[in-house]
């Protein structure tokens, strides 16, 4: 009896690539996947598996770099095991790390090397064609963080909302921002249609996507991480040496006992060590939210700008022009505080916050930070980059913990992000009249697509938006299997 029929082995194939995001507290391995049939510029690519390495940073094993090499080798050995063994040879592998080593680096080029010796050796062994591993600078973190966040395309309802505007004759179709906090720095990425990246170049990243040139305004702000910002705010707190402090950014009953030389070993804070302070301090929590943002607010430098505007620290920042996908550290503190929803005014947001720090330890006794993380994320927001709620599209992503430089990294360098439009539009023009209908199946985000699609066929781009083009174009190909 002849056998069922499966579909193509052709049409099975997968290609496969692998992403380390070596951040400055923990290190994550990403395994992508994408057809192989199909070419380049038009297979979607999906996260099919990843993994957490046990252990801190590649950066906190400066004095035991082989450490750092070791720590990666039950992750690498699971993506052994995801990748087919056929496909291994043929899988991209890349380690990029972030702020942790750009901290390392700065206070000693030599244990940064060593780590990554170490962790080059340790990729090496395993049978993928490992393409280096390296630092990623400041503005290549935003802007790879924002091609992931306009490849997903996973839009919330907020921006649902916000597309309406996308039917306006005078706005123009418009990308989403990137936003993403990590332990040690922070990055904001968007286009803006009144930045043309001439007034601060080196806040500029200039995108070709398919055959349109985007002006994308992007900013790291190193130490401004939730991790780092909490060692500026703990200096601001013991610049006089004491052994007590009672810190409003903690629950009442919160104790701990900090080491001076522990708080002070980063290039974050070095140099502010108080001269004959004692080993120890005792941090004692007192819960309140108002205090707490007061000493949020001073480790921003809002007195200085050469620019027509700033954010903070004398950094020029264009108008703001959103919606933003808000991801990482954004979306664990803001998820676990319950303030995922923009909707609710700022007061309420306040509120809310305001009691959860109030709560006493005994209540809450589980990770400590929150209340400072929250105080901070809600003012880098609002007072650092100017947003106001609710009236600014911000939305935490629900895949908050994936979204991140990773992918836009890998589709850049395979080269799968397509620079040229194609020779002929994309599908003949009967195609887009079933959209509507398609719409319907798959809801949401689809029907955000179909405004963008129609909103291209009216021809009312103020300019062309190739890249939400593309976007539009990659899903038609998946839906219709063309
Ligand atoms: N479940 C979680 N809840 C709260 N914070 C988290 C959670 N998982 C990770 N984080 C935080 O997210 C941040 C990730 O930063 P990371 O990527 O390691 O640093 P960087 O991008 O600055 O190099 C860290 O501050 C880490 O503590
Ligand atoms: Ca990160």
């Amino acid at each position: 009896m002849a056998k069922p029929q499966g579909p193509h082995p052709g049409l099975m194939l997968q290609n496969y690539g692998i992403v380390l995001d070596a951040g400055s507290s923990h290190t994550a391995l990403y395994i992508y996947a994408w057809p192989a049939e199909k070419d380049n510029n038009t297979g979607r690519v999906e996260q099919t598996h990843s993994c957490k390495v046990k252990g801190k940073g590649i950066s906190s094993y400066a004095s035991q770099p082989w450490k750092a090499g070791e720590s990666l080798t039950l992750c690498m050995q699971e993506a052994e095991q995801k990748v087919p063994n056929k496909r291994h040879h043929e899988t991209p592998l890349y380690l990029g790390a972030t702020a942790g080593m750009r901290l390392l680096n700065m206070e000693n080029s030599s244990a940064s090397d060593k780590v990554f010796q170490a962790v080059e050796k340790a990729l090496q062994k395993f049978p993928f064609s490992y393409q280096g591993a390296r630092i990623l600078s400041g503005q290549e973190e935003g802007a790879f963080g924002w091609v992931t966040v306009n490849y997903l395309d996973d839009l919330c309802s907020c921006c649902v909302l916000t597309s309406m505007r996308f039917l306006s004759p005078s706005q123009g179709l418009e990308t989403t921002g990137a936003l993403d906090l990590g332990g040690a720095s922070t990055q904001i990425s968007f286009v803006s249609d009144n930045y043309d990246g001439s007034e601060s170049p080196s806040n500029s990243v200039t995108f070709r996507l398919y055959g349109n040139d985007y002006n994308l305004y992007t900013h790291s702000f190193l130490c401004y991480g939730k991790d780092q910002v909490l060692r500026l705010a703990l200096a601001q707190q013991t610049q006089s040496g004491p052994r007590t402090i009672l810190d409003p950014c903690f629950h009442p009953g919160y104790t701990e006992i900090k080491n001076y030389s522990v708080l002070y070993d980063s290039p974050c804070v070095s140099g502010r060590k108080p001269q004959g302070a004692p080993e120890n301090f005792t941090l004692r929590g007192n819960g309140s939210f108002g205090q707490c943002q007061e000493i949020v607010k001073s480790v921003f430098n809002f007195t200085s700008c050469k620019y027509s505007q700033c954010s903070f620290n004398g950094v020029f920042q264009p108008l703001l022009q959103g919606p933003f996908g808000a991801f990482s550290a954004y979306y664990f503190v803001m998820n676990f505080l319950n303030l995922t929803d923009t909707s609710i005014p700022l007061d309420t947001v306040k509120d809310k916050l305001a009691r959860y720090c109030a709560t006493p330890w005994d209540e809450v006794s589980y990770l400590a930070e929150y209340c400072f993380s929250g105080t901070y994320i809600l003012t880098l927001l609002t007072e650092g980059y100017n947003f106001t709620f609710p009236s600014s599209c911000v939305y935490f992503q629900i895949k908050g913990s994936d979204a991140g430089w990773t992918l836009g990294y890998m589709l850049n360098l395979t080269n799968m992000i397509p620079a040229e439009a194609p020779d002929k539009p994309p599908l003949p023009h009967y195609v887009w009249a079933v959209l509507p209908i398609c719409g319907k199946v798959k809801g949401q985000r689809m029907l955000l697509n179909t405004v963008l699609q129609i909103t291209w066929i009216q021809g009312l781009f103020r300019r062309t938006k190739a890249f939400s083009q593309w976007r539009v174009h990659l899903w038609l190909k998946d839906i219709l299997s063309i």
